[in-house]
């Protein structure tokens, strides 16, 4: 069987080109995860950005998953020396944490500027993260809590823009960016099941019985059954696609592919985390 996920890597390498030239201007990062697969949603090339820069990360879409879960990924986070802030950047929850966070990274920064010798300036951040994590809903929402009032500045590129928060932090509006090559595929259905990459990249037949496999895997399966009033049992993934689309769909198998994967993304099928915190310690490049 093929590769369930294509990429299309000299369209993103040129992204990606334009990115690093603007990452040179960048003295923190905001590393914006999806709460619901805060391992799959690690962009590969992130350790490379943050090089010689501050991090702080965001765990987002916090709404979907459940409290218990936000707990384990803070323990094992707080285990490998990272504090993520949990935000729901649709309804603003977390913002108020995440940009005090990142003014006082701001003015910690200008210190070392300082102590160096340099002039203070504002202090450049950018968000950065897989497309459709929630980097712009975000950005809107540490907008909306600005502490002052100022214009954006034009950015270099068209794609990019520099958008002034406070006197003392300015964002950089970057749009997502898909890695160029990603080996894991688990990594990348997950990514596909909720929406992170884009549907150019995979066929929704063969993702959908890798949710329901997933959904398996997790004891999560009566989700689907309180659903579509359909057990899962002992089908395969492929096979509940299929019954599921001879029972609701006229046999159209598409449609009861774009269902499933819609109404997990849409929360219908209740809040769920498609991963849960290793047993044991990765290491800090997660
Ligand atoms: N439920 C929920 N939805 C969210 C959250 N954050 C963003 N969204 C929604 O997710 C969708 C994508 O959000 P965007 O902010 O456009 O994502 P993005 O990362 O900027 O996407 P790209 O521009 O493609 O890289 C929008 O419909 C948002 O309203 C969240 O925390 N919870």
């Amino acid at each position: 069987m093929g590769s369930l996920i294509q990429w299309y890597p000299g369209h993103i390498a040129k992204a990606e080109r334009a990115l690093r030239e603007q990452l040179k201007q960048v003295d923190l990062i905001l590393e914006v995860r999806d709460a619901r697969i805060p391992l799959a949603s690690h962009h590969p090339q992130m350790a490379q950005w943050a090089r010689g820069k501050q991090r702080l990360l965001v765990l987002n879409r916090v709404d979907m998953i459940q409290e218990g879960d936000r707990q384990r990924w803070s323990q094992w986070f707080s285990r490998q020396d990272e504090v993520p802030f949990f935000t729901n950047a649709q309804r603003g929850q977390g913002i108020r944490m995440l940009q005090n966070a990142a003014l006082k990274a701001g003015t910690t920064i200008n210190q070392r500027r300082q102590q160096r010798g340099m002039q203070a300036r504002a202090v450049r951040a950018v968000v950065l993260g897989f497309p459709n994590v929630g980097k712009s809903a975000l950005i809107n929402r540490l907008l909306q809590q600005r502490v002052a009032e100022s214009a954006a500045r034009p950015g270099v590129t068209r794609q990019l823009r520099w958008i002034r928060i406070s006197p003392i932090l300015e964002l950089l509006d970057a749009p997502g960016i898909l890695p160029a090559n990603l080996q894991d595929q688990q990594a990348a259905i997950k990514l596909a099941i909720c929406d992170d990459i884009g549907e150019a990249a995979y066929d929704p037949c063969r993702i959908a019985p890798e949710l329901v496999a997933l959904l398996k895997d997790l004891k999560q399966e009566h989700r689907l059954k309180d659903r579509y009033d359909l057990a899962v049992g002992d089908r395969s993934g492929e096979s509940y696609l299929y019954d599921l689309a001879q029972q609701r769909y006229h046999g159209n198998l598409e449609r009861a592919a774009r269902q499933l994967l819609q109404d997990y993304r849409r929360g219908q099928l209740g809040a769920i985390a498609l991963e849960q915190p290793p047993p044991s310690r990765l290491g800090n490049e997660q």
